[in-house]
């Protein structure tokens, strides 16, 4: 049963005092920012938005960190083209992304992501790499970003991921998801498996 996701926040967080909102002009956009530090996690996350934070119904991309392909470009993966296209769109139509630290190598960390890329190197794929290591296969935890949209008040979205994890996380703990709006980048030779895999084995669309 889906629950509130406002109950659980921590008292912490509640008055919001780190919440200061600063504008962040870049070449992708114009974008206020804020940045919030997690109680429970330590963690400290990005939150820029373009417009009025809409209650329901507005765009929100909750982006996982990914050093290498958001500021390196790395063509491993699609996250950098992925944030920029999120950008992109929220500077045409409005809405929020939530920069997810503490999500880097989805949840494993950068050293284990590049022990993970090691093994992808000898022929593994990007699960199977994450479980050799004795991890999840997926390790993110989404209650600081549930705490992020609570503190901004958003109860409904529309998700720009391909991942219906994503979605799912978000439904339950109460979020209403009224569309899944996609964020396909072409893929490249160096992210062709990776893309595949994300396809066959985590159900992402990617058709
Ligand atoms: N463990 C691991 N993490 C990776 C690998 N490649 C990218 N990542 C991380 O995966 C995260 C992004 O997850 P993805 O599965 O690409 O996409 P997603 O965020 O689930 O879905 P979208 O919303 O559609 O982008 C980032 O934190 C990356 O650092 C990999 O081979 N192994
Ligand atoms: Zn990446």
């Amino acid at each position: 049963m889906a629950v509130n996701h406002c109950e659980k926040i921590p008292l912490a967080t509640q008055g919001a005092t780190e919440w200061e909102v600063v504008q962040l002009p870049s070449p992708l956009g114009d974008f206020e920012a804020r940045a919030f530090r997690s109680p429970t996690t330590g963690s400290e996350h990005l939150v820029l938005s373009v417009g009025p934070i809409r209650p329901r119904g507005g765009l929100l991309r909750i982006h996982s960190e990914c050093l290498t392909g958001d500021v390196f470009k790395s063509l491993r993966c699609d996250c950098g083209p992925q944030l920029e296209e999120a950008l992109k769109l929220l500077s045409a139509d409005g809405g929020v992304v939530i920069y997810m630290r503490g999500h880097e190598g989805r949840g494993i960390g950068l050293v284990e992501k590049l022990r993970a890329y090691a093994l992808q190197e000898a022929g593994v794929d990007t699960i199977d790499a994450n479980l050799q290591l004795g991890h999840a296969e997926d390790a993110r935890d989404y209650a600081d970003a549930i705490d992020i949209l609570c503190l901004l008040g958003i109860q409904s979205v529309r998700l720009i991921t391909n991942n219906p994890q994503k979605r799912d996380a978000l439904v339950s703990h109460g979020i209403e998801v009224e569309a899944l709006v996609p964020v396909r980048i072409a893929a490249n030779p160096h992210n062709e498996r990776y893309l595949e895999t994300k396809r066959k084995r985590m159900g992402h669309y990617l058709e």
